[in-house]
């Protein structure tokens, strides 16, 4: 089975202390839930490029920095998700929710305290063991 492909940014301050979320959409799936800004990977396109669209159509960033941080597989009512999170530490601009959708900044340690969904539980519980990057 072919998995979806998704791309996600781990949206740095510069003191690498902090992490830039967003919060979906009413009428989108997994409504109500917190993310990292991101999207489905199109044809044709590499994952960095995929990103950097994402990000610059989300929250309004022009990204010149980002690093692959970590892939994960995830099978969700048969559909197979394949996760690929970067940090993405330089960037023109600050990030603000340009779809309407809320966004805040918050602690490295305090992302336990907002709802993700299932698929990103692993990465919640690596990042929010660290005070900075
Ligand atoms: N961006 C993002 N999506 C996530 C995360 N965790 C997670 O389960 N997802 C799921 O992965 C999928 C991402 O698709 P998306 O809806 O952001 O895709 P997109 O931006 O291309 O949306 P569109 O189809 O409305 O243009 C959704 O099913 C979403 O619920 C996350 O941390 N960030
Ligand atoms: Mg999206």
């Amino acid at each position: 089975m072919k998995p979806l492909k998704i791309v996600a940014g781990i949206i740095l301050n510069p003191k690498r202390t902090e992490v830039f979320i967003t919060k979906r959409h009413k009428n989108v799936q997994k409504t109500g839930y917190w993310e990292f800004p991101g999207g489905k990977v199109e044809t044709r396109e590499s994952y960095q490029e995929a990103l950097i669209r994402e990000l610059k159509e989300e929250v309004g960033i022009v990204v010149i920095k980002l690093n692959h941080f970590e892939r994960s597989i995830y099978k969700e009512q048969g559909t197979l998700f394949q996760f690929d999170f970067f940090l993405v530490s330089l960037f023109e601009n600050e990030p603000y929710g340009r779809e309407g959708q809320k966004g805040v900044w918050i602690k490295l340690s305090n992302l336990k305290n907002y709802r993700f969904p299932k698929a990103n539980i692993s990465i919640i519980d690596r990042i929010s063991k660290k005070n900075s990057f």
